[in-house]
Order: C-alpha cells, then sequence, then structure tokens
C-alpha cells in the first residue's frame, strides 16, 4: 500500500479545521484546531507534516518552544519526534523562578507573555510553533523574549496563517505555515 501525499494530508487536516464567524468577538472569523484534533487521522497527519518540515527546514533545532495555550499541542510532540528538548512560554503569572516578561497585543486582545530564564542555554536554537499567525503579535513578542534569554530563533512553524493580516511582515527570520487563509 502507498502512503497517501504531504498535500493529501494537509487537505485532509484543513477539511477537519472549524470556521467561526464572530467568536470571540465580531468581525473575527474564528480557526478551530481543536476540530481538526478530534480526528485520529488528522492528528497523525499534523505531526507528519510539523516534524518532517522541520527536519528538512531547521535540522539544527535543539529546543521547540510553544505558545500558550494551543502551541502545547505541538512543541511536545516535534520535540520527541526530533530527539530535542521543548520549553514553554506561558501568559502571566504561570511560571515558576526567574523570568522574563513582555506586554503584546494580539487579534482579539492584549496580554502579557513569560519565559524561564533558565528555559533556554545561551546560545540555543530555537524553533518556536503555535497553531495560528494572525497579527503576529504573539510570535514578535514570544521572539523577544527568546532573544532576550540567549536563544537563537532558526524558525517559526504555525499550521495555520491569516494572510490578510501580514503578521509575516512584523517577524524577522524564517517563518512558515502548512495552511494559508
Ligand atoms: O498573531 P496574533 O494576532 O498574536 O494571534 C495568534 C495567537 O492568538 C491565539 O492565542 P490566544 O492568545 O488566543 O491563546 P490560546 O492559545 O490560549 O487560546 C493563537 O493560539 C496564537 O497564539
Ligand atoms: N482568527 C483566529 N482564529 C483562531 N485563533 C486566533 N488567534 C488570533 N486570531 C485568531
Amino acid at each position: 500500500m502507498s502512503e497517501i501525499s504531504a498535500s493529501e494530508k494537509l487537505e485532509y487536516v484543513k477539511s477537519k479545521i472549524g470556521k467561526y464567524p464572530d467568536f470571540p468577538k465580531a468581525g473575527i472569523v474564528f480557526r478551530d484546531i481543536f476540530g481538526a484534533l478530534t480526528d485520529a487521522k488528522a492528528c497523525a497527519y499534523l505531526r507528519d507534516l510539523l516534524v518532517d518540515h522541520i527536519r528538512e527546514s531547521a535540522p539544527e533545532a535543539e529546543i521547540i518552544v510553544g505558545l500558550d495555550s494551543r502551541g502545547f499541542l505541538f512543541n511536545l510532540l516535534i520535540a520527541t519526534e526530533l530527539g530535542v528538548g521543548c520549553a514553554p512560554i506561558r501568559k502571566k503569572g504561570k511560571l515558576a523562578g526567574e523570568v522574563v516578561s513582555v506586554e503584546y497585543k494580539l487579534e482579539y486582545g492584549s496580554d502579557t507573555f513569560e519565559i524561564q530564564r533558565s528555559a533556554i542555554k545561551p546560545g540555543q536554537k530555537v524553533v518556536i510553533v503555535d497553531d495560528l499567525l494572525a497579527t503576529g503579535g504573539s510570535l514578535v513578542a514570544a521572539s523577544e523574549l527568546i532573544r532576550n534569554v540567549g536563544g537563537i530563533i532558526v524558525e517559526s512553524l504555525v499550521v495555520m496563517e491569516l494572510v490578510d493580516l501580514e503578521g509575516r511582515k512584523r517577524l524577522d527570520g524564517k517563518v512558515h505555515s502548512l495552511i494559508k487563509y
């Protein structure tokens, strides 16, 4: 039996992602990753697509950082497949020990992100992962934190990108999205 291709996997995952107009606020079209994750095949295909991409594009990655909270669905998964570690960037007040903080705005609000200073060793090569890139506020803030604690960002990887919001323009370095809306 021949294996299903990457583009077939992508189409399958895309077909399972939910779309909710006017959530969480009027005018926002919410793209719901959880709609795909209840489907076993979509989970496995997403894992393959993300891991294969990093193997190709950023094989030098030493740690996978996930953004609170939907990024956590993917950072441990990718890290275990690649045989590297993972770390969280969390919303304010959730991380113990010495933390570095930054305030930021996102498509439908504002918040504060934190990272533990001990999470990343100086010079360590980092891939950031999240479910979605909208305005880019979250990824810009995460990048600032990672650089502040001495990490080198080799790539930012998201499952979905809302292209019209042009978040990509605010990010330097490699940015990759599996699905573009
Ligand atoms: O590109 P931006 O405009 O910054 O928006 C993208 C961010 O918004 C969502 O997170 P949210 O803060 O809603 O947190 P959640 O994952 O806990 O739902 C999403 O998971 C991204 O992290
Ligand atoms: N439109 C959107 N759908 C899902 N998550 C988001 N985070 C920011 N904007 C979003």
